[in-house]
């Protein structure tokens, strides 16, 4: 049996709304403990968190970062997980592997509302959780702000959290200034000093109640979950402050509790009292690695990959929590030997020899595995692979191609590595169209795509917007004579076929048949009539492919000598180009189901949001499982669909989202449908181009 330390490794992700400082608090946390001498800015984009250069083009984190570092005997590896919902999935595939999650947000009741998905992702994997509110240092803009703010903020995150919100700190003000903090465990107060260890300082005098409050709260939620501890409080008896860390720690690590902390990142406020209640609160990884269904009886090594990242120089890195056992150098998993074992300090590489339960590590070219996989050096004795998360439906998408149209082997190889590194990255091949259709989460995440496929594989696209799939249909029929007819020097083609068109109820596709009597069309050419048919349906009169329309070969004629299927074929085409025409031709698009999920104070404005957009609403419900969320169902033109997302965000401060799928084809109004031919027909002439480079 293997004797590993695993309780002394911990891995926590820092999880939260975009811009709310989590790379800040990485770089703060890395200096306290001595991991960096320097702290880097966020203006000069030299932080660690900040390594890859599609991050720093845009000063925003797209990609998880992970840090190792050591403090109060305990290995921590930090993961610092993107912020912006465009890169939600790169988050959710971190936090499958965290043992803790630290949700960073601003001190803004009205923004806490962004943080919803995210708690409802930790509460539904049952991920341990605490808050940092950061930016403490302007949340005060007068002198009774300090009290009404943090209350208030205290409440706003009680909207979004369904288990009680628990706050360890409360805050010490000066004017506008957040000066210091009380700990509520030990009722001891601290100032704040830039970039150092805060000071213990007594107990403001005006403070005391709030903060006897304060405390009263947190002790009475800890007691909801421990009897001994509510009898004390009962008795009024004051527990000892062991007690109330051992409740802090049991209740963190069951989720049972959000215990709340907060300062200022960049100005390392509240960073080193964070630390210390991490050495003293985090869970074991043994707790979270139950929870996924792992005893932690066994040493057979259990690890999952939470990223995958291909290097400039095509190397590839599998970052992966160790679940359960330990991972030594050279280890075979799945069949895959591991050419090496590192440690991240952002792009910085550590060689390690062996990887404990709890530790997150880089394993070297594990070809063919990808993020989310399960590995073990025993596959036979898995039971089960671990849950992965849920991989975020497209949203957005370009039509892309490569400057240079040799490139196209190399496109496709680039996006398969791609979509491994991030799997809310997909892309297709229309039939239809025949564009490549590049799909992801918005309109910065397929950006940053095409950025990568530059400069890493040295890929420059073109992009333009996806063209609908459209199709055609005919609304009357006719009956329609093709006759082929070819002298050329030696023996020469005829063929001559009476066909039927008419058309078909919406969905049925196509279908062709024959009542040929007396062998006016001979048998062995009636296949090259349907032939000459279907070729002709894949652009109807008015440019797109046919559907829904039957044909039938009722009568024809023959020549012994000059006939052949392939005249038969070119007979068929005449026939169907002459009919069609006469058959009221008209435009079909393409109609999708949605389903649009939002917080129900926003429900009217989704309904407006579909309506406008040629939608019909076919229903609204709440969300099962998510208290105050609505999901509205409706057809819509996927016409409309372009742009849906970047709306409906900016209807819903970013948090409301949508699945979708294609459900039937649908005529085009009149009016709108001579727009679009006019517009295909411009196009077709080289007009209304709208290609970009990237
Ligand atoms: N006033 C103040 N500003 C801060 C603090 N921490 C971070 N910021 C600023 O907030 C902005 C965002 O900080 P980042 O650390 O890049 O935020 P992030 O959460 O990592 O960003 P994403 O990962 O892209 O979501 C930067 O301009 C920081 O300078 C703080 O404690 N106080």
């Amino acid at each position: 049996m293997t004797n590993n330390v695993a309780s002394e490794n911990r891995n926590v992700a820092i999880v939260g709304p975009y811009l709310s400082g989590k790379t800040a608090l990485l770089e703060s946390l890395l200096f306290a403990t001595g991991t960096i001498t320097r702290k880097g800015t966020a203006k000069e984009g030299n932080r660690i968190g900040d390594s890859v250069a599609e991050a720093r083009d845009r000063n925003m984190s797209v990609e998880i970062n992970a840090a190792y570092t050591e403090y109060g005997g305990i290995n921590f590896t930090f993961l610092d997980c993107p912020g912006s919902v465009e890169f939600a999935q790169e988050t959710y595939n971190a936090l499958m592997g965290a043992g803790l999650a630290i949700v960073v947000c601003e001190p803004e009741p009205l923004r806490i509302l962004t943080l919803s998905p995210l708690f409802k992702f930790l509460d539904d994997w049952e991920i341990p959780h605490i808050v940092f509110i950061n930016k403490m240092d302007r949340a005060f803009s007068d002198e009774e702000g300090c009290t009404l703010n943090f209350l208030e903020l205290l409440n706003a995150l009680k909207t979004v959290s369904s288990r009680p919100i628990v706050p360890q700190e409360y805050p010490i003000a000066k004017g506008s200034e957040l000066i210091g903090f009380i700990d509520l465990v030990t009722e001891q107060a601290y100032n704040y000093h830039p970039g150092a260890a805060s000071d213990p300082v007594p107990m403001p005098e005006e403070l005391k109640d709030l903060e006897h409050a304060a405390r009263q709260e947190m002790l009475e939620q800890l007691s909801n979950f421990d009897d001994h501890l509510l009898e004390e409080l009962l008795e009024e008896i004051e527990p000892p402050t062991e007690e109330i860390v051992k409740d802090l720690k049991m209740e963190l690590g069951a989720d049972l509790i959000v215990p709340v902390f907060f300062g200022a990142a960049e100005l390392e406020y509240g960073v080193r009292s964070l630390l210390d209640a991490l050495v003293r609160e985090a869970p074991e990884p043994s707790l979270t690695a139950e929870r996924r269904g792992l005893k932690g009886t066994s040493d057979i090594p259990i690890a999952q990959v939470l990223k995958t990242f291909y290097t400039p120089q095509g190397g590839k890195l599998s970052l992966v929590r160790v679940w359960q056992g330990e991972l030594t150098e050279g280890i075979v998993l799945n069949g895959i030997r591991a050419a090496g074992m590192y440690r991240l300090l952002g792009q910085q590489t550590q060689g390690v020899q062996v990887a404990k339960t709890g530790e997150i590590v880089a394993l070297a070219r594990m070809e063919g595995i990808k993020t989310g996989d399960t590995l073990t050096a025993q596959p036979d004795r898995l039971k089960a692979p671990l849950p992965k998360a849920q991989v975020l439906p497209p949203v957005l998408a370009f039509a892309i191609a490569p400057e240079n149209r040799k490139d196209e082997v190399k496109l496709s190889a680039a996006l398969t590595k791609m979509i491994e590194e991030d799997p809310s990255l997909t892309w297709e091949q229309n039939t239809d169209t025949h564009q490549v259709i590049l799909w992801g989460q918005g309109e910065i995440h397929l950006k940053v795509t095409l950025d990568r496929l530059r400069r890493k594989y040295n890929l420059p696209i073109v992009t333009s917007p996806p063209q609908i799939p459209y199709k055609e249909t005919i609304r009357s029929n006719t009956n329609s004579h093709g006759r082929y007819k070819h002298q050329s020097g030696g023996h020469g083609q005829f063929g001559d076929v009476y066909l039927d068109i008419t058309p078909l109820p919406r969905g049925e596709g196509f279908n062709f048949s024959e009542t040929i009597v007396g062998g006016a069309v001979p048998k062995q050419y009636i296949p090259g009539v349907e032939m000459g048919v279907r070729e002709y349906l894949q652009q109807g009169p008015l440019g797109f492919p046919v559907v829904d329309v039957s044909v039938t070969l009722t009568n024809g004629s023959y020549h012994s000598v000059d006939s052949s299927e392939q005249a038969f074929k070119q007979a068929a085409r005449l026939a169907m180009q002459t009919g069609m025409a006469k058959c009221n031709p008209t435009l079909l698009e393409p109609i999708v189901t949605v389903e649009v999920c939002a917080p129900n104070d926003f429900t009217s404005q989704l309904f407006q949001l579909i309506t406008t957009r040629r939608g019909q609403i076919l229903g609204y419900e709440p969300v099962a499982d998510w208290k105050g969320w609505d999901q509205v169902s409706a057809y819509l033109p996927q016409a409309e669909m372009q742009d849906l997302i970047v709306e409906l965000r900016s209807l819903t401060m970013g948090v409301g989202y949508f699945n979708w799928k294609f459900d039937h084809l649908q005529e085009v109004p009149e009016q709108l449908a001579q727009r679009v031919l006019a517009t295909v027909a411009d196009d077709s002439n080289g007009g209304g181009n709208s290609k970009s480079k990237n």
